[in-house]
C-alpha cells in the first residue's frame, strides 16, 4: 500500500482559490483539490469556494449532501493532514482532547465534575 501523501492546515489554508491558487478543503483529515468541481457544484460555486482552505467538515455534513456527493468527494482526494493535526482517530472517531493542567495533570469531565462539587 502506498502511503498518503501528507498536508499541514497551514499549506491548505492558502489554496484558497484567490489569485489562481487552487481550491482545496479539509473533511475528516483527508485533504481534497475540488478545483475542477468548483464551477459543476449544483449549490453553485460560491458555497464551496466560500469554504476554500478551510476544514469543511461541519458544514459539509450540514449541508446534508446524499451520498452522491460524498462519493464525488472521494474522487478528488490527494492526501491526509500529518498525524499530530488530525483531529480523528484511526477509527475515524473524533479524538478526545483532554484538558491539560499547567503541571501537566489531566483531568477528565467526571474528575472536573467531582472536584467542582466537593469545592
Ligand atoms: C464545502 C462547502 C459546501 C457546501 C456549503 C455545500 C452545500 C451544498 C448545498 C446547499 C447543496 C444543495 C443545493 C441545492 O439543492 O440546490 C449542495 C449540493 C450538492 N453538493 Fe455541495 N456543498 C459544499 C461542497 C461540496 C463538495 C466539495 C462537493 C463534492 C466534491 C459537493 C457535492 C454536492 C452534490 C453532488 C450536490 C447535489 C446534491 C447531493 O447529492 O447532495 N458539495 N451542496
Amino acid at each position: 500500500m502506498t502511503e498518503a501523501v501528507r498536508y499541514s492546515r497551514a499549506e491548505v489554508a492558502e489554496k484558497t482559490g484567490r489569485n489562481a491558487a487552487p481550491v482545496w478543503i479539509i473533511y475528516k483529515d483527508s485533504v481534497y483539490d475540488v478545483t475542477k468541481y468548483v464551477a459543476e457544484h449544483p449549490g453553485g460555486p460560491e458555497l464551496v469556494t466560500d469554504e476554500a482552505g478551510t476544514d469543511c467538515t461541519k458544514v459539509f455534513h450540514e449541508a446534508g449532501h446524499t451520498a452522491d456527493a460524498y462519493t464525488i468527494l472521494a474522487k478528488y482526494k490527494i492526501g491526509e493532514l500529518h498525524e499530530e493535526e488530525k483531529h480523528y482517530d484511526a477509527n475515524g472517531k473524533k479524538k478526545k482532547i483532554v484538558a491539560v493542567k499547567p503541571d501537566g495533570q489531566t483531568r477528565t469531565c467526571l474528575n472536573k465534575v467531582t472536584c467542582g462539587l466537593l469545592g
